[in-house]
């Protein structure tokens, strides 16, 4: 009986005469050929040459990288998918609340005070004094200053009096100083006037209710006579003058 050549896998019609009659003279020929071919086959591969017909098997290695490959593909076309509904979305919303930005990449605006805890992972307290102080969604300043801020990048912000520009630095700022340690300044608000100076310090100190974070205002006192080596301040709200008669007299370190 004769069995199937692996070269016989290939859909060439020329080797279906290998089914040909046993007793025929075409059987012995192709006998005679199929030694040889045998034969031919064996010296290829001793020689190290792969063996045509063994060619058009696929390895499971190569399969496994193919769909790899193609799962990767699929991935990043997803991905870009998701990506441009979400910058979709963020228009949609940027312009239904009338908020205008510039610059590349920006931060999703938020959509709620919850999105501080969920996507930037808020202190417990901070959204505590935030439900205290009865603020039930961020306003529009702060829906996009605050995710731009705590992203690490600048911001210049302008929106109208009123609108809850204070808490759109504030909330950052608390949310990502590190109370309490023992190196100085660790943020500084520099303020126009004297009387918007104290608005802030009071704001700030609403936020931080119920926790040692030292928030100081730098009145004329504490400019002339306040010794910033032993006073415990995280925040420093001040107008420029004053900071820069403290910084000049060497009573206070801002290089830290
Ligand atoms: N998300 C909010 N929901 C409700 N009230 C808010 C919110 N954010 C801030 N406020 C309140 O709105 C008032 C005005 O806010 P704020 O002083 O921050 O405005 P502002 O834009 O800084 O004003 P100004 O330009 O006069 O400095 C404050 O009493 C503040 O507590």
């Amino acid at each position: 009986m004769f069995t199937r050549r692996p070269s016989i896998v290939q859909s060439n019609d020329e080797k279906e005469d290998v089914y040909a009659p046993e007793d025929s003279e075409a059987h012995l020929n192709v006998v005679k050929g199929g030694n040889k071919e045998k034969k031919r086959k064996r010296n290829l591969k001793d020689s190290g040459e792969v063996v045509e017909a063994f060619n058009v098997f696929k390895n499971s290695k190569s399969l496994k990288t193919e769909h790899a490959t193609s799962s990767k593909v699929d991935d990043n076309a997803r991905q870009r998918n998701q990506l441009e509904k979400l910058i979709e979305q963020d228009f949609i919303f940027r312009k239904k609340h009338g908020i205008h930005i510039s610059g590349h990449n920006v931060p999703s605006p938020l959509r709620s005070f919850e999105e501080l805890k969920l996507r930037y992972g808020c202190k417990s307290y901070l959204w505590h004094n935030l439900l205290d102080l009865k603020f039930k969604n961020p306003t529009p300043i702060q829906r996009q200053a605050i995710p731009i801020l705590l992203s690490g990048r600048e911001c210049f912000a302008c929106a109208p009096t009123g609108s809850g520009k204070t808490l759109a630095f504030l909330l950052p700022m608390l949310m990502k100083i590190k109370r309490g340690a023992k190196d100085g300044v660790k943020g500084l608000i520099l303020c126009p006037t004297r009387e918007l100076a104290a608005q802030i310090t009071r704001e700030c100190k609403k936020l931080v209710k119920g926790k040692k974070f030292y928030i100081k205002l730098m009145t004329k006192e504490l400019c002339r006579n306040g010794d910033f080596e032993t006073l415990k301040c995280d925040i420093l709200i001040s107008t420029p003058l004053r900071i820069h008669f403290a910084v000049s007299k060497r009573k206070l370190d801002l290089s830290r």
